[in-house]
């Protein structure tokens, strides 16, 4: 939570590896295009293919399968091992023959800096190669929060880079892509400061043994980042693996900014949004329409400031920005992007769900765009913070997480509202964040109240975040347009 950010050192909160099981299967490589390597340019396997189209019924599952039911089905053609992949020294192998690869992305978010370490087996000949497993690790704050100080931004890089060394095997090294993107938070930093963090952060790169690839070190666009958690998201719940057009949508709440993606089924979703607000991707002979839009300034964090009216203020030093959202005697300073807000509750006047709800439309009215379809029966998959709140405030269990209705987050929301004192010790932003992400799910988006949200941290103990999509768009260009 930001606002004890100078009780911050940054600091390592997390640390776990876990192995992917096999639902994470990734299907054979067809036709692999032989790639002409150029001087200093490592050669990877190429990632394999996860779309195929489904034949209409599905023959026996022959051994060289792995009979993982509704994720893997049989590719229509032999399996031909492919040309492009560098041998792999035996230290390197778990087995002999297997071929693995790693690659490294870095997620430079608004509230913390994350490191993804995959590693990717390809077994040969008759195994397929797998998501082998995914080492996941987090430092807070964000890069922006170093925005006058990139130097020490860039240590963060360094400290999670060390992690890297350890988990990629040596001989691997020189061959491991490192890649960051960044999101919400150097989107909101004026440019001469995002960029000298992003210069600091390329500098820590060049120093060390991974591969720098040209352009590892940028901004992503918010389209980018709606498209890619979609990729994720639906690749590790298996629904890229057949021609059907069954998926899930995506509904990522980050600090600094939102994102809404999904496959439109109707033909009036797509023409009835903005232009900007279609795009498009290939994914392996097939390419997908997607309704997708990222709202800068309307992650949770961000979205506090607003309601508070403190975003884009002046008078920082002295202004008191106050809410109904808060404790009455809540008194604090808060941090986000680098900048410090007084903030507290009103201690003589009213607080509660009604005034408090007011208060954080004024955030959402006139901004979100309602898609035609939404109201319609497709299953969305909500992560980042709807899923820490939802934990939070006790709608699921944390470790299992699980499926709530948008009544549900209403419900809950009016009872922390109302019973501040009582959730007080949890967070004193809770009634805000409940309250928001209620009204941005209804007035926003025009969820129904019966609409059935899945709620999860990981997929088949992967990270549900833009992080492996954006890894699959390094190896295999999706071509997003
Ligand atoms: O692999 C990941 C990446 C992010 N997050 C969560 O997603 C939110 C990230 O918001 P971020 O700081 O990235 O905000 P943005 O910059 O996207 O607005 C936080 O709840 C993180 O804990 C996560 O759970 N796993």
């Amino acid at each position: 939570t930001y606002y004890r950010h100078h009780r911050y050192i940054p600091h390592f909160y997390r640390y776990r590896e876990h192995s992917a099981n096999t639902e994470n299967l990734l299907p054979e490589v067809s036709n692999p295009v032989p790639e002409v390597s150029q001087p200093g340019v490592p050669t990877y396997p190429e990632i394999p293919e996860v779309f195929h189209p489904a034949p209409e019924v599905l023959p026996p599952i022959p051994e060289a399968f792995h009979p993982v039911p509704e994720v893997v089905h049989p590719a229509p053609e032999p399996y031909h091992p492919p040309e492009v992949y560098q041998p792999v020294s035996e230290a390197s192998s778990p087995v002999n023959m297997s071929r693995l690869f790693y690659g490294i992305m870095f997620d430079a978010g608004s509230t913390g800096t994350r490191i993804h370490i995959y590693k990717f087996i390809q077994k040969d000949p008759v195994e397929l190669p797998v998501l082998d497993n995914e080492m996941y690790h987090a430092v807070k704050p964000g890069l922006s929060a170093y925005k006058d100080n990139p130097e020490e931004g860039g240590n963060t890089i360094r400290q999670l880079l060390k992690i890297a060394k350890k988990t990629v095997p040596e001989e691997e090294w020189r061959r491991t892509p490192v890649v960051l993107k960044a999101t919400a938070g150097l989107r909101l930093l004026p440019e001469d400061k995002a960029n000298a963090l992003l210069k600091e952060v390329r500098d820590v790169f060049d120093e060390s043994p991974f591969f720098v690839p040209n352009n590892s070190v940028s901004i992503m666009n918010g389209t980018n980042e709606g498209i890619l958690a979609w990729v994720t998201v639906n690749f590790l719940t298996g629904h890229l693996y057949s021609n059907t057009r069954r998926t899930v949508g995506i509904l990522d709440l980050g600090g600094g900014s939102t994102q809404i993606t999904f496959l439109p089924k109707s033909r009036k979703t797509i023409q009835s949004a903005p232009p900007s607000y279609i795009a498009r991707f290939n994914l392996f002979n097939h390419t997908y329409q997607l309704y997708t839009h990222s709202y800068l300034g309307n992650g949770l964090y961000a979205a506090r400031l607003a309601t508070l009216g403190a975003l884009g203020a002046d008078g920082l030093d002295w202004k008191i920005f106050t809410s109904s959202c808060l404790p009455k005697k809540f008194r604090e300073d808060v941090t986000f992007g680098g900048t410090t807000y007084k903030v507290s509750g009103i201690p003589d006047g009213y607080a509660g769900y009604k005034l408090c709800y007011y208060e954080v439309m004024k955030v959402i009215k006139g901004i979100v765009h309602q898609p035609y379809e939404v109201k319609g029966s497709s299953i969305f998959y909500a992560f980042s913070y709807y899923f820490d709140r939802a934990v939070e405030s006790g709608l699921i269990d944390g470790s299992r997480g699980g499926a709530v209705e948008v009544r549900d987050f209403k419900k809950r929301a009016k009872e922390v509202c109302n019973k501040m004192t009582k959730y007080r010790a949890i967070s004193p932003f809770l009634c805000m964040d409940m309250t928001y992400i209620t009204c941005l799910l209804k007035e926003g988006f025009g969820f129904k109240d019966s609409t059935v949200l899945q709620l999860a941290k990981k997929v088949n103990n992967v990270e549900t975040s833009w992080a492996l999509g954006a890894t699959f768009d390094y190896f295999r260009n999706l071509n997003i347009h």
